[in-house]
C-alpha cells in the first residue's frame, strides 16, 4: 500500500505505484470507468447504454430491485462475463478485451468477496486465504502463511479460526473468512456482493464497520452490491441506483430529492426511514 511518504519532487510517493502499475489515466481517474454498457441473454435486456465512473477511494453502493443485474455488472467489471456492447475500463485497463495474462495480473490488484464467502470446504480457513498468494507469488510459504494469519487478523477472526474449516463457522465469521481471502494480496478495489445479507443487524452493523475501517486504513475502493440501507447510509460515499437498465449515481441526498417512483419509494419507504433516522 502507499506509505504515505513524499518524494524529493514533491509527489507523494504511492503516485510512482499508479505510473508504474497502470497508464496516466490510472493515476487521476476513475478506477472503474464503464461506458455504453449492453449486456443481453438471449431475448432479455439487462443493460442498455449504462455508464458508470467509480471514483477512487470511495464506498459505492450498488442498489436496484431483484434482476436488474447487479451481480452481471459486478461480474462483467471482473472480466467474468462478456458484455455485448460497450466499455469498462478497470485501473485504466480494458476489461472485456484482456488476454489470459492480463486478467489474471489485473485480478491480483481487485479482491473478491462473493455472497455465500465461496470459500473451498475442504480446506481451512488459513489455506483459503493462502490460496490466492500461492496462486499470484511466488513467496515462501512461511511467509504466505504469516501473511494469512495477519489477513485473518485485519479481518477481526480469532487466531484460533484460521485452522478451522467453514463448516465450523458461524454465518458471520464466514463473511470475515471470505473478507480476509479477498484482502490476501492487498487488492486496490474491493468488490463485495450482498456482504452483509444473512446477518442479524448487530453482526451487520459490525461488518459495515470492519469494512468502513478497512477502507479508510488501506485507501480501498469499494465496489459494493447491497440491500442494506443501514449499510447504504452508514457507509456508503455515493450510491449508483439500476433503474430502467441504466444507473443513476449520487450521494443520498440527492437520491432523496429524486422523484423516480421507484427511487422515491425506496429511500422514502418505511425501512429507508428507519435506516436514515437510525444514523441521526
Ligand atoms: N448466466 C446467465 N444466463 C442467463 N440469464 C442470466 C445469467 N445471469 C444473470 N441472468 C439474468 O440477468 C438478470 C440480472 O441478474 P443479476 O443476478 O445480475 O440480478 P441482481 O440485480 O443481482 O438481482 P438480485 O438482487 O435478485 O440478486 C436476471 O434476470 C437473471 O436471470
Amino acid at each position: 500500500m502507499d506509505n504515505g511518504l513524499v518524494r524529493t519532487d514533491g509527489t507523494p510517493a504511492g503516485q510512482d505505484r499508479a505510473v508504474e502499475r497502470g497508464t496516466a489515466a490510472e493515476a487521476g481517474g476513475p478506477v472503474i470507468r464503464v461506458r455504453g454498457l449492453v449486456t443481453r441473454f438471449g431475448p432479455q435486456t439487462v443493460h442498455d447504454g449504462l455508464d458508470l465512473d467509480v471514483r477512487r477511494g470511495e464506498v459505492l453502493g450498488v442498489v436496484g430491485g431483484s434482476g436488474t443485474g447487479k451481480s452481471v455488472l459486478l461480474k462483467e467489471i471482473l472480466g467474468l462475463i462478456r458484455p455485448a456492447a460497450g466499455r469498462i475500463e478497470m485501473l485504466g485497463r480494458d476489461t472485456v478485451d484482456l488476454s489470459e495474462r492480463e486478467r489474471v495480473a489485473l485480478q491480483s490488484r481487485t479482491g473478491v468477496l462473493f455472497q455465500n464467502g465461496a470459500l473451498f470446504s475442504s480446506l481451512t480457513v488459513a489455506e483459503n486465504v493462502m490460496l490466492p498468494l500461492r496462486e499470484h507469488s511466488d513467496l515462501p510459504d512461511s511467509l504466505i502463511a504469516e501473511i494469512a494469519r495477519v489477513k485473518i487478523a485485519m479481518a477481526g477472526l480469532p487466531p484460533d479460526a484460521g485452522a478451522k474449516h467453514p463448516s465450523q463457522l458461524s454465518g458471520g465469521m464466514i463473511k470475515r473468512a471470505g473478507l480476509a481471502r479477498a484482502l490476501a494480496l492487498d487488492p486496490d478495489i474491493l468488490f463485495l456482493d450482498e456482504p452483509t445479507a444473512g446477518l442479524d443487524p448487530i453482526g451487520a452493523a459490525a461488518f459495515d464497520q470492519l469494512i468502513r475501517g478497512l477502507q479508510r486504513s488501506l485507501g480501498l475502493t469499494v465496489f459494493m452490491v447491497t440491500h442494506d440501507l443501514d449499510s447504504l447510509v452508514s457507509i456508503c460515499d455515493r450510491i449508483a441506483v439500476l433503474i430502467d437498465k441504466r444507473i443513476r449515481v449520487g450521494t443520498l441526498d440527492q437520491h432523496l430529492a429524486d422523484p423516480h417512483p421507484w427511487i422515491h419509494d425506496y429511500f422514502h419507504g418505511p425501512r429507508g426511514r428507519a435506516a436514515r433516522h437510525a444514523e441521526d
